[in-house]
């Protein structure tokens, strides 16, 4: 189903989600409340960005939802899998088969080829060697255009090469959801565009899910759905973002009374979706 802005419709499952997410550090004087109760959902076959001011609680927001961190309080699902409820192995596993990471550094194996680097996780998990999975590889080559660039070695690309590989190989499993914290952070506008556009395409043309924490309004606007967090609380939700609309939306950040007097959790809308981040559709 999707709705008329040719999105698919919130009727959609969540890949992944957290449920009244609260992440306390610390304790006594010294505590903070990086998560204040959000419950936001990211819909499979999606590009949603995390956006907000610094300390709002982005990098904490996707590390307790990818099972890099735990809740306080609360509930992070990937699928219909509460992370809370797995032990250590679990979790390891859950991490390895049913995510992908992409990290401002591109943390590629440097004595590995790009080839190689690409199909690690996969060879980790013992998944590679049916037809499957090397024609998934061999279309991901293509779409992130290094073809003519697998027997080099890291040091040997571009920066944006790199970061290319980088995607290639958090999709290599096909991941439920691949999260990517500041994917463009140490990239120039260029190379950056570029790794942008690839993520959007892997949603795109091959169905997957992102999830991407930025600072940037011209990184956020890549995604279907921008959602802004204030305080550790989610205050806003914005379909079909735009670079001008997101940095709009900042700019009220800025003033106490707007942060005030923002929208809340509980049923605050933009572009026709729900700001409670749940699974509630538009008919
Ligand atoms: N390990 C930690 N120990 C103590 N406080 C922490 C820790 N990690 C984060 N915080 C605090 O939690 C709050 C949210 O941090 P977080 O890194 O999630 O914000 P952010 O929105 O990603 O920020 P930025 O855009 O600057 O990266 C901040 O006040 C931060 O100082």
């Amino acid at each position: 189903m999707t709705t008329a802005t040719g999105h698919r419709s919130a009727t959609t499952l969540d890949a992944a989600r957290v449920t009244e997410a609260v992440k306390v550090y610390g304790s006594g004087d010294t505590a903070v409340r990086a998560l204040d109760g959000v419950s936001v959902g990211f819909p499979a076959g999606r590009f949603t960005a995390i956006m907000g001011p610094s300390g709002s609680g982005k990098s904490t927001l996707m590390h307790c939802a990818a099972g890099l961190d735990t809740l306080t309080s609360g509930a992070a699902h990937i699928g219909d899998t509460e992370l809370g409820a797995l032990d250590d192995r679990r979790l390891t596993l859950l991490r390895r088969d049913r995510i992908g990471f992409v990290f401002q550094a591109f943390n590629l194996v440097p004595t590995l080829t790009v080839a190689e680097n690409i199909t690690l996780p996969m060879d980790l998990a013992g998944k590679r060697g049916d037809a499957a999975s090397a024609e998934w590889t061999d279309a991901l080559i293509d779409v992130v255009g290094l073809r003519d660039r697998l027997h080099h070695r890291p040091a040997e690309l571009s920066g944006g090469q790199q970061q290319r590989v980088a995607v290639a190989r958090a999709f290599a499993g096909r991941p439920d959801v691949v999260f990517a914290d500041e994917p463009t952070g140490n990239l120039d506008s260029r190379s950056g565009e570029e790794v942008l556009r690839l993520l959007g395409r892997a949603v795109r043309q091959m169905n997957r899910t992102v999830v991407m924490v930025t600072h940037d309004p011209v990184a956020a606007a890549h995604a279907d759905e921008v959602v802004f967090l204030a305080d550790g609380r989610l205050v806003d939700r914005m379909a079909d973002p735009t670079a001008d609309k997101v940095l709009d939306r900042l700019k009220a950040f800025d003033t106490k009374a707007a942060a005030a007097s923002g929208a809340t959790t509980s049923g605050a809308t933009t572009s026709g979706t729900t700001a409670s981040g749940t699974k509630g559709a538009p008919s």
